[in-house]
């Protein structure tokens, strides 16, 4: 029993029902699935918005499914996700509400946080942002010497990076092209010169983006580009933003912030009226469509923005009200837990068959493991069960002539999601409109290949010679979700990100742990503050252990410091 009163996840009746229902279920194959079941391509798909989801190619029967929901039901997902749509302190190690999904929320809804209705103030920022943006877009704001704003670089990292440079790229066919957006992220100075070195700094825009507005690496990079600024809109004359020192009016023109914490924006010299503010009861991995994606604002301009915001709300309308057995976040994240707890399947790859999406899988890692790399529950024990996979993959097809040979032959279940659309993005030339459909045949062979494979009599039938056999014959039985939608705009990404960020809702709330803290990150943080005097003074650090001692006498060595 758990101290709030739970039963540990793997002692109730429906876990053990599971892991029975497993082990009578062996190695159940695909092809006998789809051989008992012709109707089965479309029985096991669903529609969520814009998403066409299909899961039939998952190792799981009518029976899994109903035990996986009574998972559900015994650990009362939807009351956590009633909860966290209300507003309830569900974050309960840092005591703050959840609310992102206030965030794409309509003006007139009423969502209350200790007794305060946030929806005004969220679209009272949307509209600042709006503004601001268009203000950039138009030429009418102007930097320092009058020049109008080309470049937008945002510095930030983690959630106030991986969203807006995800999305930059997802939504680039949807981007003012005379314009350049970068995102400097790496506290390693060759991020922000390969950023900058080709920009005129008069015609450039910082946005400084970090919810803490404390984060070392945010803050170094922002310090150094003011720098680079002032260095050349001063001629040198004046490297600070301080009130009276010259540099404050460059600073003004050339720099804006995006935080919850406004006495740490103005200590570094941006005036609070270029603040765009956001709340603590949203998750950095969880921002990009607040303030945080001002920068992708100004690249898509504000109707496109709204149209992204509306597509989260669809996936958010669908997660708070679908019955369980059509609510895909629920289904996406029952099937992980399937793999992860009853499989021993260690990782998750998402593959999407878009060149656009070249980053969206490096977004959802920060979504996934930051929020379900967890070992302790919510109740403060140590979990007995596997909680978040490792997230990976790129684009296919590139993946298809690296990593796929392990995922089709390989020793380990990698279940998987293939993300298509159905049409090419339409600025791309006809010629290259028609290739659009070699891709996709791409895609759709191999979650084929994955599922069914090539028995050995197949091969044999080609008149493979025997010793070769049992290299050409595929097992199949690796198990994938497509999730294909028309055409990638504003609105599907959305929809796709709330897909995503509620399928990891489900699975914490399953494993019973905190999704939105990230206690995980802070130990690094701090020995990186003690180490950093010892490589640049030379200075003791106590308690350094021999293996670290040595690496920073060496690194000294090696950089020429004694
Ligand atoms: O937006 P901030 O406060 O600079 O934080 C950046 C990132 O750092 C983290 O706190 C991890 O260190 C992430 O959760 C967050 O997205």
């Amino acid at each position: 029993m758990n101290a709030d009163g739970r039963t540990r996840l793997n002692q109730t009746p429906e876990w053990t029902a599971l892991a029975k229902h497993r082990e009578e279920l062996g190695e159940v194959r695909l092809r006998e699935l789809f051989a008992a079941e012709p109707g089965r391509g479309t029985a096991y798909a669903l529609r969520v918005g814009d998403l066409y989801v299909d899961y039939s190619k998952h190792l799981v029967t009518d029976d899994t499914l109903r035990l996986l929901r009574e998972l559900a039901a015994a650990t009362d997902v939807f009351g956590l996700r009633d909860a966290m749509f209300r507003g309830e302190k569900i974050n309960t190690t840092e005591d703050r509400p959840v609310l992102h999904t206030a965030l794409r929320a309509p003006r007139d809804a009423v969502i209350e946080v200790d007794g305060e209705n946030v929806v005004p103030g969220v679209h009272a920022v949307l509209d600042r942002m709006a503004g601001f943006a268009d203000r950039v877009r138009s030429g009418a704001w102007t930097g320092h010497t009058g020049k109008r704003i080309r470049n937008v670089v945002n510095i930030g990292i983690g959630g106030s990076d991986l969203g807006p440079a995800m999305a930059y790229e997802v939504l680039r066919a949807y981007t003012d092209r005379s314009m350049t957006f970068r995102f400097v992220s790496n506290v390693d100075g060759a991020d922000l010169h390969e950023a900058v070195r080709d920009l005129d700094p008069a015609e450039t825009l910082f946005i400084v983006a970090s919810k803490t507005f404390t984060t070392i690496e945010t803050v170094t990079n922002a310090t150094s580009a003011r720098g680079w600024l002032l260095d050349a809109l001063d001629g040198g004359t004046s490297r600070s933003s301080e009130v009276g020192s010259g540099g404050e009016a460059a600073v003004a023109k050339h720099f804006v912030a995006l935080s919850t914490n406004a006495e740490k924006v103005a200590d570094f010299g941006i005036d609070v009226d270029n603040m765009f503010e956001f709340w603590d009861w949203v998750g950095g991995r969880y921002s990009y469509d607040s303030a945080i994606g001002l920068s992708l604002m100004i690249a898509i301009g504000p109707d496109r923005f709204r149209e992204m915001l509306d597509g989260f709300r669809i996936v958010d309308e669908h997660f708070r009200t679908a019955p369980a057995e059509s609510n895909v976040p629920l289904l996406l994240g029952l099937l992980g837990i399937w793999y992860g707890n009853f499989h021993d399947a260690q990782s998750h790859a998402v593959l999407p068959y878009s060149h656009y999406l070249s980053k969206f899988t490096a977004y959802l890692q920060q979504l996934d493991m930051e929020s379900n790399g967890k070992y302790v529950g919510r109740d403060g024990r140590e979990v007995e069960w596997q909680t978040g996979p490792v997230v990976w993959g790129t684009p296919g097809t590139n993946g298809q002539h690296a990593y796929y040979q392990l995922i089709h032959q390989g020793t380990k279940l990698i279940p998987a999601d293939f993300i298509g659309f159905a049409r090419p993005v339409a600025e791309l030339s006809e010629e290259l409109k028609a290739q659009h459909d070699l891709l996709m045949a791409n895609f759709f062979a191999q979650t084929q290949a994955l599922a069914f494979g090539k028995t050995p009599q197949e091969v044999r039938a080609e008149g493979v010679p025997d010793e070769l056999v049992p290299h050409k014959t595929f097992q199949g039985n690796h198990p994938t979700t497509t999730i294909l939608a028309p055409e990638l705009t504003p609105s599907v990404l959305g929809q796709l990100v709330a897909l995503y960020e509620h399928k990891v809702f489900v699975q914490g709330a399953v494993w019973n742990i905190d999704s939105f803290d990230q206690w995980g990150v802070e130990l690094g943080k701090v020995l990186a503050k003690r180490v950093e005097p010892a490589l640049t003074e030379g200075a003791e650090v106590e308690g350094l252990d021999a293996s670290t001692e040595a690496l920073v006498a060496t690194y000294r060595e090696l950089r020429g410091r004694q």
